[in-house]
């Protein structure tokens, strides 16, 4: 056997197809776990074995975790020698490496700083300050959402302002300076050598539209493009693919149209269904077998996304171990839901062995982690928390990293204004505040104004001037030594030199100690990311490769640690492309999942595909979990199990006792019957007393006393049966509720009783058996 055929003995028939095609393009749709993820890592090894060179392949993933989990497969299939020159990474990456070579045609200079959410947002509520618009309707984070849908729609700021149909929509929204903020959003990250995320994407399309020589010398230089994920591209993405491949056609894209799950940040599903109208040759290959899942938890993922309208129908099966059903777990409340996660997965490392790292809980919103921290720890359980607030986004983190940006681009405003006055040197905000409004007023960079104080004419007294030039003179000794130092000794200079240090040592609080390890782990970190690059044979170990790397993490990359033994906790989104032995999957709540945002039938079906992406992690076995009542934002909520547990076909489900009584019986009764049901309290109330008839005879009977118009006496009273308004019950049906108001009609005592998104319901007290939880 050569070499080709020992790697395609690796694959399916299917994938062997799909790998080893490679004389114009190619799409694989199929669902998860069939094996997209590998046969882009094959096809990659295939071409490099085909003696394709490394450094002309360019596979684009969604994280970096992604990429460098592929890098090492494919240099255990082909040797680490060859995987090393490939270009791989996220879009941002390898874009913002492409748009430093060639930073000056569009302006900027390739130490350009890329601004990061919070420096985005911080810049926009300057702005919207600054031009008297109220920030409680121009919200800085729907005003961001709205320029980055824009940018990644390649709608720049003059194209917006002058595009009727988002005015008009931003009038509706009653935000119709919208236009302007982003217009002057744009050039002040032009004046600051900034750009955003979405400009790394906006920016290479204008690059490769506006420079023929440029996209001409990158089209010759990736021979062959690759991307996983696809489903997930937005256009601007899609365009840069497209203008890369499109003239040597050799592109292949793997992905999956029932995990398209980020049409909120503008990723676009047509761009894997409308593939071959851009690529009329291309070859389609689909993949049915799942080999990551039991039969049931394919079964059930397979139930589920039934339910979408809109998708293409697959055929995926399983051929490993029947395996467990899905259990779902009720609990009261979230706290209660911790402690069953966390027992169940105690009993499963004790009984069966799996060590932590082999469980997941995965959660809509990064909020819910913090329960699950707290049961954890309480077990002894180590967990690792991906996204959330990772160590970069701590505070003294990012203030060592704002003064590293000022020393690779002074120009930066945001960093300026974070560190101009940190550690405090007595520069006040007032100061701060006329330094821009002279930088702005001149179009100049507030570091300019900064440089040379007089000409500006700044007004401020001979004291802050000193202030200020040793400021400015502290930076610069940081920028003449940057290029002599590597990244360690510069981390080490500028710690030490600009005194946070020291002033993270002012005393032993608990609070500054943790700072000081943070800056001490900051420090080493760089020291290692150094060592690593020498072994690598790379010579750029400077403080400008660091900061490439540290500004491109996303929310996916981020983990508190890299620990093998621990649990791991993530949202679904960030599980996207991973696998776990046992996944649990919690807060399957309405309200939650899906998520109180979302209400067209379109927003509804992409939650559906986030469910069915959650589940489709596990490989042995899956739970759900649901909480009854839950503190969000401060304040407790009642709720339902969310709709989409019905959605699974209920043979592949555990399901608790309750909620087959109160839920799962639901299914099976037509609309009628349901109506009917709710107006017959007895009906619900079991076991019934033997004197109770439950007929229609009985059920007219109180349809004529709930009807006030039918001659009966109805007086308001505080409190019946032991049960007085205000109370917290619970009932059998309904969950928990609070009781607003008590009647008795015709000597029968009626409590309505809201139970949050159960609705508010009537019931007579001696059938409903309430239960008093709270008085
Ligand atoms: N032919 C095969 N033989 C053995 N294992 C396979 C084969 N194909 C895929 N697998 C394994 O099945 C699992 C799922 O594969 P992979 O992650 O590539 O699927 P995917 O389609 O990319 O899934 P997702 O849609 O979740 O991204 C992996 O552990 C992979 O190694
Ligand atoms: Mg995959």
């Amino acid at each position: 056997m050569n070499q080709l055929e020992e790697l395609l003995s690796h694959l399916n028939e299917s994938q062997r197809q799909a790998v080893a095609y490679n004389e114009g393009p190619s799409l694989v749709i199929a669902g998860a776990g069939s094996g997209k993820t590998r046969v882009l890592t094959y096809k990659i090894a295939y071409l490099l074995l085909s003696g394709l060179h490394p450094s002309s392949i360019l596979a684009l993933t969604f994280t970096n975790k992604a990429a460098r989990e592929m890098k090492e497969r494919i240099a255990t299939l082909v040797g680490r020698d060859k995987a090393k020159w490939l270009w791989m990474g996220t879009f941002h990456s390898i874009f913002s490496r492409m748009l430093r070579a060639e930073a000056e045609k569009l302006g900027f200079t390739s130490g350009f700083t890329i601004y990061d959410t919070a420096d985005s947002k911080s810049l926009l509520k300057t702005i919207i300050k600054e031009l008297q618009l109220d920030d409680k309707v121009y919200k800085p984070a729907v005003i961001h959402g709205r320029i980055s849908f824009a940018k990644n729609n390649l709608l720049t700021a003059d194209k917006y302002q002058s595009n009727g149909d988002l005015y008009k929509a931003d009038s509706a929204a009653r935000i119709p300076r919208t236009g302007d903020i982003y217009a002057l959003y744009a050039s002040r990250c032009r004046q600051a050598n900034a750009m955003d995320f979405d400009d790394l994407l906006l920016y290479t399309n204008i690059l490769f539209r506006d420079y023929p020589d440029v996209l001409n010398n990158y089209r010759q230089r990736f021979a062959f493009i690759l991307v996983d994920e696809y489903q997930d591209t937005n256009f601007a993405q899609h365009l840069i693919v497209k203008r890369l491949a499109e003239q040597h056609q050799r592109i292949s894209v793997v992905g999956d149209d029932a995990q398209s799950i980020y049409s909120f940040r503008g990723a676009n599903i047509d761009n894997i269904l409308k593939f071959k109208n851009h690529f009329p040759d291309s070859k389609l290959f689909k993949l049915e077998q799942n080999y990551r899942s039991t039969q049931n938890i394919v079964a059930a993922a397979n139930s589920l996304i039934q339910k979408n309208k809109t998708q293409i129908q697959k055929n995926v099966f399983s051929e490993n171990a029947k395996g467990q059903r899905i259990q779902v777990f009720s609990a009261m409340t979230d706290t209660e839901e911790g402690f069953n996660i966390a027992n169940k997965v105690s009993e499963i490392h004790l009984t069966q062995h799996h060590p932590f790292s082999d469980f997941a809980i995965l959660y809509r919103t990064n909020a819910q982690s913090r329960i699950f921290e707290e049961a954890l720890r309480k077990r002894n359980i180590p967990y690792k928390i991906y996204g959330g607030l990772s160590f970069y986004q701590r505070k003294e983190i990012k203030d060592v990293l704002a003064y590293f940006r000022l020393v690779i681009n002074p120009y930066d405003e945001e960093a300026l204004k974070r560190v101009i006055n940190y550690p405090a040197r007595g520069i006040g905000d007032t100061t701060v505040g006329k330094i821009s409004d002279c930088a702005h007023l001149h179009h100049v960079s507030m570091w300019e104004v900064l440089s040379d104080p007089l000409q500006f004419n700044l007004g401020v007294n001979a004291g802050t001037a000193g202030k200020l030039s040793k400021f400015r003179e502290l930076i610069f000794s940081f920028i003449e030594k940057s290029p002599q130092l590597d990244a360690y000794e510069m981390a080490q200079e500028v710690v030490k030199g600009a005194g946070i240090m020291a002033d993270v040592s002012v005393d032993t609080s608990p609070e500054n100690l943790s700072k000081q390890e943070n800056l001490q782990e900051l420090v080493s970190g760089m020291h290692e990311f150094c060592e690593q690059r020498v072994n690598e044979g790379e010579t750029e170990i400077g403080l400008v490769s660091f900061m490439s790397e540290v500004s491109l993490l996303t929310d996916q990359d981020n983990t508190n640690d890299e620990d093998a033994e621990k649990l791991t906790m993530m949202t679904i989104h960030s599980a996207k492309g991973l696998e776990f032995r046992n996944v649990f999957i919690v807060g399957m709540e309405e309200g939650l999942f899906p998520s109180g945002y979302v209400d067209s039938e379109s927003e509804v079906e992409e939650e559906r595909r986030l469910f069915y992406v959650a589940i489709t992690r596990a490989e042995e076995q899956c739970f759900i979990s649901y909480a009854k009542s839950r503190f969000r934002n401060g304040q407790l909520n009642f709720q339902n199990p969310s709709r989409f547990l019905g959605d699974i076909d209920q043979q592949y489900l555990d399901l608790p006792i309750d909620y087959k009584t109160m839920y799962g019986r639901r299914q099976e009764r037509s609309i009628d019957q349901e109506r009917e049901l709710f107006s017959s309290p007895t009906a619900y109330n079991r076991p019934q007393p033997a004197s109770t008839n439950v007929g229609s005879h009985e059920t007219n009977k109180w349809k004529k006393l709930s009807n006030s118009s039918g001659g009966s006496t109805t007086q308001a009273v505080q409190s019946a049966g032991g049960i007085a308004v205000g109370n917290t019950v619970r009932h059998e049906k309904f969950g928990i509720g609070q009781v607003v108001n008590i009647e008795n009609v015709d000597g029968n005592n009626k409590a309505t009783v809201d139970f949050g998104t159960n609705g508010t319901r009537a019931l007579l007290l001696k059938y409903a058996k309430l239960e008093v939880i709270n008085r």
